[in-house]
């Protein structure tokens, strides 16, 4: 299935094929918006397998001295420890109340730019991040692009546990490190992996 195998790219029709896996697409995309992130900004740090590499970039840049001033705020405690690691100075909502630019992933991704969220169980910090952000820019894969919001059949942590108790349905709270609240979100900001849409030229090899 094209979605699980490497995939096979032509970076111009005179070099030889190069071959990309799922994570060197994710970092791609995420190094594109990285782009994006410019000296005295507050930065609200995602949390999710595409973020994950944005969150280095920037520490990179930072170590390189190619960054400066910048101060982030991390949606989740593993993001908060990845960034302490990287040397990405810290703080919080309360003292930095605007963002300037936040990078996060997103579970689904409709034809509309509608999002679904919340699977990796960082939603609370993620939404206030959203909520004060200039400019929110998700990156996503392959993965993430669907037909339409909620037809994948992965599970689909809610918090709606009231709502259902009356069809005699049970919802479990996951905790960290688990998937935790989805919400669908649109009109944001928005990088498609292009590489990864050119592959389907290359679906079934
Ligand atoms: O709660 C988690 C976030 O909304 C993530 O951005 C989302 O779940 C995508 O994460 P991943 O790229 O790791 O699947």
């Amino acid at each position: 299935m094209w979605r699980d195998a490497d995939l096979l790219l032509s970076s111009s029709s005179r070099s030889p094929f190069v071959i990309f896996t799922q994570d060197d697409l994710k970092k791609i995309v995420a190094y594109k918006a990285v782009e994006y992130v410019k000296f005295g900004m507050v930065l609200g740090l995602g949390t999710s397998s595409n973020a994950k590499h944005a969150v280095n970039r920037i520490g990179e840049l930072l170590l390189q001295g190619k960054l400066k001033d910048i101060v982030g705020i991390p949606t989740s405690k593993i993001t908060h420890e990845q960034a302490l690691s990287l040397g990405i100075p810290l703080s919080d909502l309360d003292s930095h109340p605007v963002v300037n630019l936040a990078i996060d992933g997103a579970d689904e991704v409709d034809p509309f730019l509608n999002l679904f969220k919340g699977r990796s169980g960082s939603l609370l910090r993620e939404k206030m991040v959203k909520n004060t952000c200039k400019k929110f820019i998700v990156i996503v894969d392959g993965y993430n692009l669907v037909n339409y919001i909620g037809g994948v059949d992965w599970p689909c942590p809610l918090r709606l546990r009231k709502l259902f108790e009356e069809a005699g349905c049970v919802a479990k709270l996951r905790t960290f490190g688990e998937k935790e609240e989805p919400y669908v979100t649109d009109n944001v900001n928005f990088i498609v992996d292009l590489y990864f849409k050119r592959s389907r030229r290359f679906e079934g090899c």
